[in-house]
């Protein structure tokens, strides 16, 4: 049995002026966490929400907030995402090279999750240090498009990476390890037709923005990216 699948609607593709409602309509249909893309136009060409709105949706939901920091400092952020009730922090790589180790420990000091994000062009070794650091991340975000904007087409050269990681990382697959090291999560393009390629590769969190929102029944594409990754840890 592999590690529990993980569904999180991408709340980016919600409608931002109802975001409570958008939140627990997705709970209600099945989701297991809420993505919240947090961009700050200068790492990515994007800008979206930030600590305050965190704050407010807190108020409304007790959900894990998987919170996804596409900035350039995210040092700075660690403080105001902790304050306002963020459930986990995953920092891209790229731009914490000299200061990951601190960022680790001063996002699990805030009772966050720390997770590590990287771009599609970024090799997977740069993970790696930070998965088998003394103050491990518990979760690695593979990118599966450009960060920035939803709706993208997902690359399938990028679950390469997701296979190295499962095999380097089998532990991923027992359970309570699961809580060392974490989950493999793919975020990007992702919908009833491409979710197979992911978690066949080994993803067992999968976040969908456009095609669980764009969707006319969004519980049932919630329930199908549920089985396909349930269905390729049977299988493995
Ligand atoms: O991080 C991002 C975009 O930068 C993602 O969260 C996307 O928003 C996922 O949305 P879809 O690609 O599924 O529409």
């Amino acid at each position: 049995m592999g590690v529990a699948a993980k569904i999180a609607p991408s709340m980016l593709s919600s409608d931002f002026a109802n975001l409570a409602s958008e939140a627990k309509r997705m709970l209600s249909l099945g989701a297991d966490w809420l993505h919240m893309d947090i961009m700050d136009g200068h790492f990515v060409p994007n800008l979206t929400i930030g600590a305050p709105v965190i704050e407010s949706l807190r108020k409304h939901t007790t959900a894990y907030l998987d919170c996804h920091l596409m900035v350039t400092n995210p040092l700075d952020y660690v403080d105001p995402m902790g304050k306002a009730g963020a459930s986990g922090f995953t920092f891209h790589v790229e731009v914490s090279k000299e200061n990951w180790q601190e960022l680790v420990q001063k996002i699990k000091a805030k009772g966050m999750r720390p997770g590590v994000a990287l771009k599609p062009g970024t090799p997977i070794e740069e993970v790696y240090p930070l998965v088998e650091g003394e103050h491990p991340v518990e979760m690695v975000l593979v990118m599966t498009v450009e960060p920035g904007f939803g709706g993208q087409k997902f690359m399938p050269e990028t679950m390469e990476k997701v296979r190295v990681l499962r095999k380097k990382y089998p532990s991923l697959d027992i359970e309570g390890i699961t809580h060392i090291y974490g989950n493999g999560q793919v975020d990007g393009g992702l919908g009833p037709s491409t979710v197979d390629v992911a978690a066949s590769a080994g993803a067992n969190c999968i976040v969908a923005g456009s095609s669980v929102f764009g969707a006319s029944e969004p519980g049932q594409v919630i329930s199908l990216l549920r089985k396909s990754v349930q269905g390729a840890q049977q299988n493995n």
